[in-house]
């Protein structure tokens, strides 16, 4: 299948994260917000300062081993957030969905808000800002580094003759 990228810049990030907040106001007051390491730290962050929460845990799935899909396991529970029950969970990012079913069976009752969204995995979120296609892989910000490109009219012409 053929793969496209989706670049996100520190500004569309950070725009992205702030319209998600302005969303979950709605949903004040909450407990704390629980981040899904490590692509959910900054978002959580952001999130955090807009909705003044001070109560930030985390939960870290491994879903890889070596380059292969393993079994999920949680590295580090959210030990802060009980069962859920007033939480906000933050990712980045949902996609096939495997990463946020493990954090809902983990918190069942949790709200679970993401940045960006993929057809497969979409159903599994209560609140998502943009959606991407299956097909598109996401660069986020930490992903990228900017990089000389040389000007097209110092690229050698070919000659033909
Ligand atoms: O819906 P899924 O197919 O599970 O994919 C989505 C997950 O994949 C990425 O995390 P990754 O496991 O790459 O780890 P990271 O957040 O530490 O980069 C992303 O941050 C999501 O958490
Ligand atoms: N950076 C990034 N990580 C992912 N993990 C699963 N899907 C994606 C994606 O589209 N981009
Ligand atoms: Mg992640």
């Amino acid at each position: 299948m053929a793969v496209n990228y989706a670049t996100v810049t520190w500004d569309q990030l950070h725009r992205d994260a702030r319209l998600l907040a302005e969303e979950l106001v709605a949903n004040m007051p909450i407990k704390g917000i629980v981040a899904v390491t490590r692509g959910g730290l900054i978002p959580a962050a952001i999130i955090a300062r807009e909705l003044n929460c001070r109560l930030v845990e985390s939960i870290s799935v491994v879903t890889y081993d070596e380059e292969e899909r393993g079994e999920p396991r949680i590295i580090k529970s959210p030990e802060a957030a009980g069962d859920g029950e007033g939480f906000l969970v933050i990712d980045d990012l949902v996609d096939s969905g495997v990463t946020a079913r493990v954090v809902r069976e983990r918190l069942p009752k949790a709200y679970f808000a993401c940045l960006y969204a993929k057809p497969a995995g979409k159903s599994l979120t209560d609140r998502f800002v943009v959606e991407v296609p299956q097909e598109t892989w996401v660069l986020f910000p930490w992903d990228t580094a900017p990089l000389f490109v040389p000007p097209l009219a110092s690229k050698p012409i070919e000659n033909n003759s």
